[in-house]
């Protein structure tokens, strides 16, 4: 049954909590019997029902167990056809975390800003003693 190969739009007749079927990496997995016990909540899973569900699940970065979990739900294989929305091709785990980056580029700009700022204050004393002591 998992070799079975489902297309996007068989996939998406499949998005009520009684029949819900995601895609997390090009597998098609049938979660209906995990809504009720999805820790996360049965919302986020209807959410992404009949559809790619890959970033969502690797953006909350589920465990192993989660991973087994969702082995023993497979039903088949996603079969790409032409207009298809691209897959995402970054391998488990070491997908970009734009949250941590955006902060630390923020905090060194402040940084910066703050630097220049006292440089240019010190600056600018130094040279009104130097005119004082004239
Ligand atoms: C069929 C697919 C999925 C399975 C089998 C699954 C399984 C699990 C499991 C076992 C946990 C417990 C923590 C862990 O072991 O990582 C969990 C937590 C969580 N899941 Fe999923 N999940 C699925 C899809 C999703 C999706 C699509 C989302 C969408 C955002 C999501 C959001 C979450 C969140 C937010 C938690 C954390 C709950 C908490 O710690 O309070 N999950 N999931």
């Amino acid at each position: 049954m998992a070799d079975k190969e489902f297309t996007y739009s068989d996939v998406s007749e499949h998005a009520t909590k009684k029949d819900l079927f995601v895609v997390v990496h090009d597998k098609v997995y049938n979660a209906s019997s995990f809504v009720d016990e999805h820790p996360g909540g049965e919302e986020v899973l209807l959410d992404v029902g009949g559809q790619d569900a890959t970033e969502a699940f690797e953006d909350v970065g589920h465990s192993d167990e989660a991973r087994e979990i969702l082995d023993g739900l497979i039903v088949g294989k996603l079969k790409r056809q032409d207009g298809d929305p691209k897959p995402k091709t970054y391998a488990p785990g070491t997908q970009p975390t734009t949250k941590g980056d955006g902060a630390s580029a923020g905090v060194g700009l402040y940084a910066i800003i703050l630097i220049g700022g006292v440089l240019a204050f010190g600056a600018y004393k130094y040279l009104q003693s130097q005119q004082e002591s004239q």
